[in-house]
């Protein structure tokens, strides 16, 4: 059973001194070795850092290009140096004074959690490769690991939450501590190619099961989280799952593929979509060797077939999400991110101010999904073909994922904003993993500020025209001009 976390705890012992020799950390590098591809994030500290004031934020983002899981254990050399490229241009952005304080973390997610299982040895050379890379590098190397996924889910919960300012309350409320649940947080919804997680602070304190509860103390505060990482249930996995769950009633390896649109062919091999541990031991069976996909766009058959890979049909605890897993009511706003936001986005179902509604939303992706594969191409050219072509599949899936898997209805559908960044920050672990790591949202409240020397003078100043004031009411109250007492006879 997964240990309940504690992120507040770490942060009661800094793992880095944020000044050290006279020099202080200004920025922070992270990156997401994810199962597509890797991503460089440079984040600035704000100008105050000890009194914890303002907002540490993304100043840098470079895409690693090749270094996928997949990628990079297919041509590292090519990986090594698209990795090079980007920690170059991290020098550029953090100024040279600053390079020797600034610490690099790697956290590598669901897609390496995938290899581990498939292959160790190729996992761990991969982190090695990538380490041997950083370490070279003039910064401050702390270190590259993989990720769990109730850590993933927790650390995208902190950073939205961060960056939404939720964590802050405002200072009445430590007088009324019945006020202070763990609501007006944000729940986080996040669909990566490998696996997705949901992570909020659910109505009942009581979270059926250990491994999907987390603790945080932050700020002095209590938070009751839940959150569960579904693993080969990312966009990438589930539409293998889909196809080796819909090649099961093929022949020759022929598939009318609802989820693609009209026109749109695709070959790919069988021991390709099966060289992973998402998909069990099928391929044996199977009297062919390549699967030959040809698209139908039909949006209602293709939410049939994705259905199928959420099993419903049993659930140990007074509610579940899919496949067994707990799920306690959904509870409050959510923020989507990453491929959720990717894709609608995409499909113009993002918007600043109020959501689109579900029917709204499940139509537009209906009608796109209609649309013939040469028409869609004639007009996103510029789209890698390999998103376009997958949109249909992912705005269908999003929605069975959302509606079916965790019961998103009409109504709780309004609570969610699909995000892209929050100020200048992307939307994801990263920034939520590197607070924690380098203790920038402390467990306890940081004391209340001491006044400056010019607001001290300042009340100074007044007290002492007060107590004057008071000082000449008084007397004067007391001893009345002789005239004035007279006459009020
Ligand atoms: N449309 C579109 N899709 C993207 C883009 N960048 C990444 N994706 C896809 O979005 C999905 C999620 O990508 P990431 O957020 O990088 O997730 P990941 O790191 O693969 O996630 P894990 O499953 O946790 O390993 C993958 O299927 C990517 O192929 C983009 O710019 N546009």
């Amino acid at each position: 059973m997964a240990q309940t976390k504690k992120v507040g705890d770490h942060c009661s012992k800094p793992t880095l001194p944020l000044c050290r020799s006279s020099k202080c950390v200004k920025y922070g590098i992270v990156l997401d070795a994810g199962s597509s591809h890797t991503n460089l994030y440079v984040y600035e500290w704000p100008a105050e850092k000890e009194n914890d004031t303002g907002v540490v934020h993304q100043v840098e983002v470079c895409k690693v290009e090749g270094l996928g899981i997949s990628g990079y254990s297919q041509d590292t050399e090519k990986a090594g140096l698209s990795l090079q490229h980007c920690m170059k241009r991290a020098q550029e952005v953090v100024p040279e004074q600053q390079h020797r304080e600034t610490p690099v973390y790697l956290g590598a997610t669901a897609g390496m959690r995938l290899l581990s299982l498939q292959n160790r040895s190729m996992a761990d050379r991969v982190l090695s490769a990538v380490e041997k890379t950083l370490r070279s590098s003039p910064f401050n190397f702390q270190g590259a690991r993989v990720i769990s996924g109730q850590e993933e889910g927790a650390y995208g919960w902190i950073t939205i939450n961060y960056l939404l300012g939720n964590f802050k309350q405002p200072g009445w409320l430590n007088f009324l501590p019945h006020l202070r649940s763990s609501r007006g947080t944000s729940g986080a919804l996040d669909l990566g190619g490998a696996s997705t997680q949901i992570t909020f602070a659910p109505d009942q304190e009581l979270i059926e099961s250990q491994e999907n509860s987390l603790h945080f103390r932050l700020y002095g505060k209590n938070y009751n989280v839940y959150t569960h990482s579904f693993l080969c249930y990312g966009k990438d996995q589930a539409l293998r799952l889909k196809l080796a769950t819909d090649l099961q009633s093929t022949q020759n390896g022929s598939l009318l593929d609802p989820c693609f649109h009209l026109g749109y062919l695709r070959i790919m091999n069988i021991s390709d979509l099966y060289t992973n541990p998402c998909i069990a031991n099928g391929e044996q069976q199977l009297p062919f060797t390549q699967l030959h996909l040809q698209g139908n766009g039909d949006y209602q058959r293709c939410r049939m077939t994705i259905q199928k890979i959420f099993n419903t049909s049993y659930c140990p605890y007074s509610s579940c999400a899919f496949n067994g897993i707990f799920l306690p009511p959904l509870q409050g706003e959510f923020g989507a991110f990453s491929a959720f936001y990717f894709v609608m986005n995409f499909l113009n179902l993002t918007t600043e101010k109020s959501p689109v509604p579900l029917d709204k939303a499940t139509s537009a992706v209906e009608s796109f999904c209609s649309r013939p594969w040469h028409e869609v191409k004639a007009e996103f050219p510029k789209i890698k073909e390999k998103y376009l072509s997958e949109y249909c599949f992912s705005g269908t899936y999003i929605l069975s994922l959302l509606e079916n898997g965790y019961g998103f209805t009409m109504e709780k559908w309004q609570n969610i904003q699909f995000l892209g960044k929050i100020g200048s920050s992307d939307a994801g672990w990263t920034l939520g993993y590197m607070l924690n790591l380098t203790n920038m949202i402390p467990a306890e409240k940081p004391p209340t500020r001491p006044l400056s020397h010019a607001s001290y003078v300042g009340l100074m100043v007044f007290c002492s025209l007060v107590l004057v004031a008071v000082l000449l009411l008084s007397w004067l109250t007391f001893h009345k001009p002789k005239c004035l007492q007279k006459g009020l006879i």
